[in-house]
């Protein structure tokens, strides 16, 4: 059978499952579509899943209906042609009784939908496209047999009628995504060998160039326009549909001898990680994300052949024919040549080769968008890393400085251990040494720290030598209290009673006592000095201790000051007692001393005075003039009055008259004098100042600390005769000063002295008159000696009428000293200007001549009576006698 021999071995309708089904595993093209496998598998049956047998040809026969023109020509005519489309046969009737049978992919009826015809014949070359394949969609056919009908109807009047082309579009706009994929359309037509571009009518020679390698063949020349979306789509196919028109009637050409082609490129992009069809099984998905983007290039031919027969050459594409004919039998013979051009075409199988590229420009972006993001990340981490050092060493140092100040710690507390156990081993030593009678003996000890101060001893043998020195120190403090007990119960007992020898014994207990107390604080002194700075605790506390005790010692110095100037004074007093009675024992009444508080030097009491002024001067000695000075400044009034009695006491010894006063003892007693606050106290100071006026060398100092204008001051301000006793007693001893004669006059001396007689107390008189006496004295040797001149400056303070007065005083002290004035004062005539002649002046050297002041017609002259009293003349009384 013709049927049977026109369809290709192994490719039969019937065994197209099977075919299928052997092709599909075979090959390697799967589709990422299975839902649109799943459509093409449809109930209504297809070309069985085109996508199964790829290389095949897929040839389905599509029947016209009858038109208008056909229905009357041929009613009484059967077709030529009767479809078994459930079969997928054709019958071609070649007479009333004989037929041929041929079998197609598809048969088509008369009553196939545009939607139907789709779907068999182009949908699944669509979807090839889309995977990346071409694909070529052909009809075939005898002139008006509707191939334009099938492919390029656009529908404008029912959409139901659109054709292959527009429903391709619209399926491939929906598949893809604009954004990452692309869709380009070319319209052109051939004619003869002549090539047209239908959406550019002036471009109609565009040569075709074919890929020897892969014999695809392209229109480098043709315009190609991107579609973005349908309506655009269309408006390109009535344009190319208007020029195919107007071509073919300018080249009087006809429809059926041009063929249009519509070509459609597709460019998809592979999404990151989607495998691609050439992607192997195993190969690593790093692999992959290494690879280049992957495009597709899926392209879309559908020709309207017209007639043409070639094809058999549609290079690697996804083929799909449909042949068009007509049912009149009027045109059997060109049906018969369809039909078996369709029967030819089914046994031609392409190489299907999907068109895949690598994006190198799309790479090189993405490459380098992830070499940015790469340095970016590295930067990022970099500084991660760098801050992570900068941590870690912030840590780390942070971490040693704990450590170390740990470590510090640590030692300090270990250093500071070893330092108490050390002082503690020494405390041990120290005891040991203590229990050690030969060790405790104070000259070895007291050498021995001598010799370690001069020479740093070191810490541990400080500490330990003021350990001794402190106990050494509350030793003799205990000492001395039992002592002072002691002291004060002789004391008690000494006031009452006359026992000399016990006195002596307590006087010379108190110098040892002192002596104890007094070394030491010049070693405390010391060793003060030499621990000023850097002393650890334990020194610090024992020196602390140290300090208490010197407080405690100052107090126990202080009550044995005061002791000691109440056992100073009592001796005083004690020697004063005994000269008075001494006195009385000889009968003379007055000592011929001339110092005020002097011991008697009557020579049947020398042995025993001497006695008790060795006994004195040796507390003296022994306490130090200095330390009984710095009493009479001493804060206690009975420290000061007793102070001042022993100084005045002192100062009644030549010997010590000019170490008071080198010791500053002067200075003192006339502060106390100019600071009166006490009638005692001034009258001792008085008195005081008056035996230190004994000494030569003193007097001028006397003066010049303004003594003079002192005592003058008391002598008018005091009421008391003892105080004005030794003011004038102090005055009289200047005034026997040759040097000083002027500023006794000049600074109220002799005033003063003169003054003084308001007192009338005969002791005050009795010094007034040893003053006027030491003045004429020196007067009188100057004139002798030729220093002094003009009248006597006593007798111009108006001396000589108090001299006068006196002169006949019966108290034997006062008149022998106005005699001696007398006597000194001989060769001055002007004495007698305020005296009556006849006066009698007792007590005068009897005989004695007295020359008159020629000058002075008031020239006194006096006789010494026989019976030891004088006369005085008038200086015109005949000095005869
Ligand atoms: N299947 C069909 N159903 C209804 N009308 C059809 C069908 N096929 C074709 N026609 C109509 O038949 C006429 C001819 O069709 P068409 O122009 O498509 O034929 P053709 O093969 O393209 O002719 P040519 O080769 O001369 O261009 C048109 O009017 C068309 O509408």
């Amino acid at each position: 059978m013709a049927s049977r021999n026109g369809v290709p071995r192994g490719v039969t309708f019937k065994n197209e499952k099977a075919s299928s089904a052997t092709n599909y595993k075979a090959s390697s093209v799967k589709s990422k579509h299975p839902a649109r496998r799943c459509a093409s598998l449809g109930p209504a049956g297809s070309i069985k899943d085109v996508s199964h047998v790829p290389g095949r040809v897929r040839v389905a026969v599509r029947l016209r209906p009858k038109n208008a023109e056909e229905s009357v020509a041929d009613a009484d005519y059967a077709d030529c042609v009767e479809l078994q489309s459930e079969l997928k046969r054709l019958k071609l009737r070649k007479n009333n009784w004989d037929s041929d049978t041929y079998e197609f992919d598809e048969v088509l009826t008369e009553f196939a939908s545009q939607k139907r015809v789709y779907e068999v014949v182009a949908k699944p070359v669509v979807e090839s496209v889309l995977d990346g394949y071409n694909g070529t969609v052909l009809a075939y056919g005898q002139t008006g047999t509707g191939k334009t009908f099938t492919l390029g109807q656009l529908g404008e009047e029912a959409v139901s009628d659109r054709g292959i082309m527009i429903r391709a579009m619209e399926d491939i706009l929906a598949d893809i995504c604009l954004e990452t994929d692309s869709v380009f359309i070319s319209y052109i037509q051939l004619y003869m060998e002549t090539i047209q571009d239908l959406l550019n009518p002036a471009n109609d020679n565009i040569p075709i160039t074919e890929d020897p390698r892969t014999g695809e063949v392209s229109l480098p020349g043709a315009t190609v326009v991107e579609i973005r979306d349908q309506p655009s789509f269309i408006e390109l196919l009535r344009l190319g549909e208007t020029h195919r028109f107007a071509a073919n009637t300018k080249l009087n050409t006809e429809s059926s001898r041009s063929h249009a082609i519509l070509m459609v490129q597709v460019k998809r992009s592979i999404r990151s990680g989607e495998p691609s069809s050439s992607d192997d099984e195993n190969h690593s998905q790093s692999a992959k994300n290494c690879n280049p983007p992957i495009v597709r290039k899926g392209k879309l031919v559908v020709v309207d052949l017209a007639g043409s027969e070639r094809v058999h050459k549609s290079g690697t594409a996804r083929t799909s024919l449909v042949v068009t004919i007509g049912p009149s039998p009027r045109h059997r013979g060109e049906t018969t040549s369809t039909i078996l051009f369709g029967q030819r075409a089914m046994k031609v199988e392409n190489m299907l080769k999907i068109k895949e590229e690598f994006d190198y420009k799309s790479l090189s972006k993405k490459l380098e968008v992830q070499l940015d993001k790469l340095i970016a990340e590295g930067e990022r981490r970099q500084k991660a890393f760098d801050d992570e050092v900068k941590r870690i060493s912030i840590e780390s140092q942070n971490h040693i400085s704990e450590v170390e100040r740990k470590f510090s710690s640590e030692l300090e507390k270990e250093r500071t251990k070893c330092q108490m156990d050390y002082l503690e081993s020494i405390k041990q030593l120290e005891e040991k040494w203590i229990t050690n009678p030969q060790s405790q003996q104070m000259n070895g000890f007291s050498n021995g720290l001598c010799d370690r101060v001069e020479h740093n001893m070191p810490l541990s043998e400080e500490v330990a030598e003021v350990k001794r020195l402190l106990e050494n120190e509350i030793q003799l403090r205990k000492t001395a209290e039992e002592e002072v007990n002691n002291l004060k119960r002789q004391l008690s007992q000494l006031t009452s009673s006359e026992v000399w020898s016990k006195l002596v014994f307590v006087v010379s207990l108190i110098t040892d006592l002192l002596f104890c107390c007094l070394l030491p604080v010049s070693f405390l002194n010391l060793t003060s000095l030499k621990f000023q700075e850097g002393r650890p605790a334990e020194i610090h506390r024992l020196h602390q201790m140290l300090d208490d005790e010197a407080y405690e010692k100052k107090k126990l110095q202080d009550e044995i000051t005061s002791l000691q100037s109440q056992l100073l004074q009592l001796t005083f007093e004690a020697d004063q007692m005994r000269r008075y009675i001494d006195k009385l024992e000889s009968g003379n009444g007055f000592s011929r001393s001339h110092s005020l508080t002097s011991p008697s030097k009557q020579p049947q009491h020398k042995d025993r005075e001497n006695g008790h002024k060795s006994s004195f001067n040796s507390l003296f000695e022994q306490v130090g003039l200095q330390r009984i000075l710095a009493m009479l400044e001493s804060q206690d009034a009975n420290i000061r009055i007793h102070a001042v009695k022993i100084v005045a006491n002192l100062a009644a010894e030549e010997t010590n008259q000019e170490r008071i006063v080198a010791a500053g003892g002067l200075t003192s007693l006339l502060m106390l004098l100019r600071s009166y606050e006490d009638e005692t106290v001034r009258r001792v100071a008085a008195g005081a100042i008056a035996n230190l006026a004994m000494n030569e060398a003193n007097q001028e100092i006397i003066v010049a600390e303004g003594g003079i204008s002192l005592l003058a001051i008391t002598a008018d301000d005091a009421e008391d005769p003892q105080t004005l006793r030794m003011v004038a007693g102090a005055i009289a001893n200047l005034c026997g000063n040759d040097k000083l004669q002027v500023k006794l006059r000049a600074e109220g001396g002799i005033r003063a002295l003169l003054g003084m007689v308001r007192c009338r107390h005969p002791d005050v008189l009795a010094q007034i008159a040893r003053g006027v006496a030491n003045f004429a004295k020196c007067e009188s040797r100057g004139t002798t000696q030729g220093t002094k001149t003009g009248k006597s400056l006593l007798l111009e303070d108006g001396a000589l009428p108090w001299i006068v007065q006196n002169a006949n005083n019966e108290a034997s002290p006062i008149r022998r000293h106005i005699e001696l004035a007398l006597s000194k004062c001989e060769r001055y005539d002007c004495w007698g200007c305020t005296l009556g002649a006849g006066t009698h002046i007792s007590g005068l050297l009897p005989g004695r001549y007295k020359e008159s002041c020629p000058s002075d017609p008031y020239t006194v002259r006096y006789w010494e009576l026989e019976d030891g009293r004088g006369i005085l003349l008038p200086s015109a009384t005949p000095l005869d006698g």
